[in-house]
């Protein structure tokens, strides 16, 4: 497996492009079974994620080209096969994704249950309840979620008990077809749903309350093709504005929209990183020392979980204290006997983790779990003395396109290691 050998203490500065969002392109990529036209994705990032959702909707029968040069997908034709497979579900749980759609125009899927991942046991009961309050017949056989309806799914009050990202995209998508009106109640706000909401729209589907926690469908018999452009990835710009921050740089995230960062943008200016939306992206500039701040996750516009790992690599070289608890997955701390490694000092308990920051992390072999794990132990490593090499980083590609030659680009002292 590749790894990643970084050289820390050079400073960062220059553009650097955001990609497509992994965690919009995935959904999106999902609504080609909701029609039988064309539906074109621009701004695709090329990921091994996407690959995977690639192949899981060539394996239903839609046709899917990729061309990476161009950034763009299409999805076209109809499904013949129902069955989304345990081998490439384990290998992504965004593939319960394909169960909202397919129910919805085909009235059966055959989904691999996911189960759970490196951060936590991560169910999918709030899909599977909506889809069955919407008329779905479930049962769970042999790993296997075996979902049919008779005739089309019915509109329903859906109230989910948990912000759940995938629940509301999954419910979302499966409103857009059914007979009647779909109320989503404590529906999930990232930007990638409202991201998706456009997308569907732009194909015919009736949605009210985009941006809001009560998305009303109205269900529409068919739906058209459509060219969507995928909105810049949140995730990929916070992490390029830690990576810059703490090697003390500046950085223009090209494509970048600030409003995209939600909470994290008064977490980095707390800590010391001037964000600026500028014409062609936001620049991130760490302004004098870095300070400890508290953070704590939440659904969007919350501090995202997913830039939890990221803001405690920089938290670790901070001046003073800060506490970071994790809400929404129950063990996304596996960086910290990693940062612990290279000198952090955190301590963890439950949900909470307490880093003091020191003056200089010191080069290590470290392995990384899960992707933002793995990007972490990057950023750590751009600050610290000696080398570090970053074992494993199969997890890495899933979410990040060439995240070495971005940064070598800028300044760092960064390559991978075939093997
Ligand atoms: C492909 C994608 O977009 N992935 C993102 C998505 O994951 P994903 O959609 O899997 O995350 P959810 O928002 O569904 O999960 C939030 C919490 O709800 C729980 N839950 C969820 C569904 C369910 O049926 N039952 C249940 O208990 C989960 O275990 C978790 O504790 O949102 C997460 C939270 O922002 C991000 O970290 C992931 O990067
Ligand atoms: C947890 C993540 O992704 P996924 O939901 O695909 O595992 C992530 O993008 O950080």
């Amino acid at each position: 497996m590749d790894r990643i050998r970084i050289r820390g203490g050079r400073r960062l500065e220059g553009r650097i492009a955001v990609g497509g969002a992994k965690n919009a392109a995935l959904p999106l990529m999902a609504t080609g079974l909701l029609t039988h036209e064309a539906v074109v994705l621009t701004n695709a990032p090329a990921l091994s994620d996407i690959a995977t959702m690639g192949g899981l909707l060539a394996q239903h029968g839609l046709r899917v080209e990729h061309d990476t040069a161009s950034r763009r997908i299409s999805l076209d034709g109809a499904a013949t096969d129902f069955e989304a497979p345990y081998d490439l579900v384990r290998k992504m749980r965004a593939s319960v994704l394909v169960l909202g759609p397919l129910l919805a125009r085909y009235g059966q899927a055959r989904v691999s249950l996911p189960g759970g991942c490196a951060i936590g046991t991560r169910p999918v009961d709030l899909h599977l309840k909506g889809l069955e309050q919407m008329g779905a017949v479930i049962e769970l056989e042999a790993g296997y979620i075996n979902a049919r309806v008779d005739g089309r799914l019915k509109g329903a009050r859906i109230l989910f008990t948990q912000v759940s990202v995938g629940a509301t995209e999954n419910l979302l998508m499966a409103a857009t077809l059914a007979e009647g009106t779909t109320e989503l109640i404590n529906a999930a706000r990232e930007p990638e749903i409202t991201d998706l909401a456009q997308c569907l729209v732009s194909m015919g589907a009736r949605i009210e309350g985009i941006g809001t926690d009560r998305l009303v469908v109205q269900g529409v018999d068919s739906l058209h093709g459509t060219t969507h452009p995928i909105l810049p990835d949140r995730i990929e710009a916070g992490t390029f504005a830690c990576a810059g921050a703490i090697t003390g740089g500046e950085l223009l995230l090209e494509g970048m929209r600030l409003d995209l960062f939600g909470a994290c943008t008064h977490s980095l200016r707390e800590a010391g990183v001037e964000l600026l939306q500028e014409a062609d992206g936001v620049r991130a500039r760490r302004l004098n020392g870095l300070h400890g701040v508290d953070v704590m996750t939440e659904p969007f516009p919350g501090f995202a979980t997913d830039m939890q790992a990221q803001f405690m690599a920089l938290m670790a070289v901070a001046e003073g204290a800060s506490m970071i608890t994790e809400t929404i997955f129950e063990n996304r701390f596996m960086h910290v006997p990693e940062l612990t490694r290279m000198g952090a000092r955190i301590n963890a308990h439950g949900s909470s983790a307490i880093v003091r920051g020191i003056g200089k992390l010191s080069g290590a072999p470290v392995m990384a779990t899960d992707l933002r794990a793995s990007v972490s132990l990057i950023i750590a490593g751009l600050a610290a003395e000696g080398e570090t090499v970053v074992n494993r980083v199969y997890h890495l590609d899933r979410g990040y396109e060439r995240v070495e030659r971005k940064l070598a680009a800028v300044g760092a002292e960064i390559d991978r290691i075939a093997g």
